[in-house]
């Protein structure tokens, strides 16, 4: 019942869903909403490959916000594109930036990720693509994985010349432990699909978006016969502390953030490594 009217805010489309967006104009985030299930499905659309900017996180910053509000029943968070799930943080970002901007950007990342690590309902990526660095992070920052196969997912910062700062490395330790972590971040690998479910960054493999959204949708049902209060609340328990770890350390973690991609290789590193991206395009 109370769902019911909750989801009333939501505009009804033809096919039974709820389009929705925190602008009002859909613009890099879509949210639909199934009017049967309550589950709204996320979509990341900016091209070409998501990289996370600060309008993009805006808006997802906005959505998780009114999800939260119009207590949905969970989420998935996915791709348009089926070969990029998120290209992590647009590097543009970080390149010869500005300080308003960037204290602006980091703080919106810092804020996503704080609301999605936490949102009340279950949460679900499905992984419809590449996932590195930022893009890895959204995704560890669900509650299931299922991830298309032959497919990459990683917190590659160290190849960029870059430190993962603690919120990063806190969401990849709870879920594939302390020693996998320290090999993985140090040499900054990307796991393929197949190597990832191995070492249970992943829950599940997938052929395609299609039956990864499907398998998404079915990780709902283990909590058809949980009360929803109980499963939150233990939610909330096991994830607090490192939630707490970043909220009472935000100022201090954007400093660092600034003063860290402010330094001079760093910048020339960010600069050399858009440059390599450019020219793998070309070859
Ligand atoms: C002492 C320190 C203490 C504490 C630490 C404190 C602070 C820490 C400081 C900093 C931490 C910051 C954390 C950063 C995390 C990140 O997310 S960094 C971003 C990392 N991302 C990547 O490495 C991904 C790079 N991209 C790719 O590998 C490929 O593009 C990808 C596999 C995603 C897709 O491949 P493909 O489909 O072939 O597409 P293209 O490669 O052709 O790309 C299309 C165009 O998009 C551009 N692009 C790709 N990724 C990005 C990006 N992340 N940002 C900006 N632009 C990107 C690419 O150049 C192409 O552009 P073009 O069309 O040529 O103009």
């Amino acid at each position: 019942m109370f769902l019911r009217s909750a989801l009333s805010l939501w505009p009804l489309a033809r096919n039974g869903t709820r389009s929705y967006s925190s602008t009002g104009v859909t613009k890099l985030v879509a949210v639909t909403v199934d009017d049967q299930t309550g589950i709204a499905t996320v979509n990341l659309q900016r091209p070409p490959v998501n990289s996370l900017n600060l309008e993009l996180l805006t808006e997802l910053s906005s959505s998780l916000t009114d999800l939260e509000k119009n207590k949905s029943r969970g989420i998935i968070l996915k791709s348009y594109s089926d070969a990029v799930f998120s290209a992590g943080i647009d590097i543009l970002e970080m390149y010869k930036c500005e300080e308003e901007r960037v204290t602006l950007f980091w703080s919106a990342l810092q804020e996503v990720w704080i609301k999605l690590y936490g949102h009340f309902a279950p949460t679900v990526a499905c992984i419809n693509g590449h996932a590195p660095a930022g893009g890895c992070l959204l995704a560890l920052s669900c509650e299931y994985r299922v991830m298309v196969k032959e497919k990459t997912i990683g917190l590659n910062e160290t190849k960029l010349g870059i430190v993962a700062p603690q919120w990063f490395i806190a969401s990849l330790v709870n879920i594939i432990g302390q020693r996998q972590s320290e090999v993985a971040l140090t040499t900054g690998k990307m796991f393929t699909t197949e190597e990832a479910l191995r070492i249970g960054l992943v829950d599940e493999m997938a052929e395609n978006t299609e039956d990864a959204f499907s398998k998404s949708l079915e990780f709902f049902k283990k909590f058809k016969n949980i009360s929803p209060f109980a499963r939150a609340q233990t939610k909330a328990f096991i994830r607090e502390s490192t939630i707490q770890a970043l909220v009472k350390n935000r100022e201090k973690d954007l400093k660092m953030f600034i003063n860290e991609i402010r330094k001079e290789n760093v910048q020339k590193g960010l600069g050399q490594y858009l440059e390599s991206l450019k020219k793998r395009k070309v070859s």
